[in-house]
């Protein structure tokens, strides 16, 4: 049996927009984030892609992109997963800074480190920072969270390892249910995924991106394997544009 996986990183948030380093910090989605949620939500509608069931990280900005595109695409009743396993990439002392400052107080290949690379996280954020999520009650021990044990910074690597337990526990066995998963998250929590369905090296991730707000649908195999490489975007031509402007973020 085929299992269908869609996976939609949010909309355009605030920071997107300012251009800042973002991780855990909770902002809002733009009006132009709020559109593309609702236009995934349409290409989800038209594509005949109707997801059972919908999981989202503890941010509002993921939460509220699966809000409007399944508003959108009429599977606005569907059952919701929440975790903070597949929140943001913590982004350490970098939340809150500006990307393209950042690049020239630090040069392209610490910046390249920071943002890319799979296992060097940017220097861990202090809990008395003004964009620091210690203490937040979402990420509790008795909210499902991890308590004091939350992270500090993140690199891809770490994200992998906060991600696949919740994978391996909730949504494989939902696509194993014969569920149509949607997943809607981040940049880096969804390139944490891609990597382990495409089995891309540690090496080769540092060169995707994944834009927002467009549907990826993942058809995958009774292993859970992709059935084709990367995955298919419903609009690959605007895909492959946007998720160049991704990476040159800072330039
Ligand atoms: O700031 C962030 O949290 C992420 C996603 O917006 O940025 P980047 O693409 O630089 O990893």
């Amino acid at each position: 049996m085929a299992h269908t996986l869609i996976l939609l990183r949010h909309g355009q948030s605030e920071w997107n927009a300012k251009n800042l380093f973002t991780g855990w910090v909770d902002v809002a989605l733009t009006e132009a984030g709020r559109a593309e949620a609702v236009r995934g939500g349409e290409q989800l509608k038209d594509a005949g892609l109707l997801p059972d069931v919908v999981h989202t990280s503890l941010q509002r900005r993921a939460i509220n992109t699966a809000a409007l595109a399944l508003d959108a695409a009429d599977r606005h009743w569907i059952p919701v997963k929440r975790s903070w396993r597949l929140n943001e990439r913590h982004y350490g002392a970098l939340q809150g800074k500006d990307k393209k400052q950042t690049l020239a107080e630090f040069g392209e290949e610490q910046f390249m480190t920071w943002r890319r690379s799979f296992d060097t996280p940017p220097p861990p954020l202090s809990d008395d920072s003004e964009f620091s999520q210690a203490g937040d009650p979402r990420y509790s021990v008795s909210n499902g969270g991890p308590g004091e044990a939350a992270p500090r910074t993140e690199c891809l690597k770490d994200v992998i390892e906060r991600f696949l337990p919740y994978w391996d526990a909730e949504i494989v066995p939902d696509l194993k249910a014969g569920k149509t998963v949607l997943v809607a998250a981040h940049g880096n929590s969804l390139r944490a995924l891609v990597k382990h369905l495409d089995q891309i090296s540690d090496d080769d991730i540092a060169g995707l991106n994944i834009p927002t707000g467009m549907p990826l649908v993942y058809r995958l195999d009774a292993d859970l394997r992709p059935t084709v490489a990367g995955g298919e975007y419903l609009d690959p031509e605007a895909a492959a544009a946007a998720a160049a402007a991704v990476a040159n973020q800072g330039r």
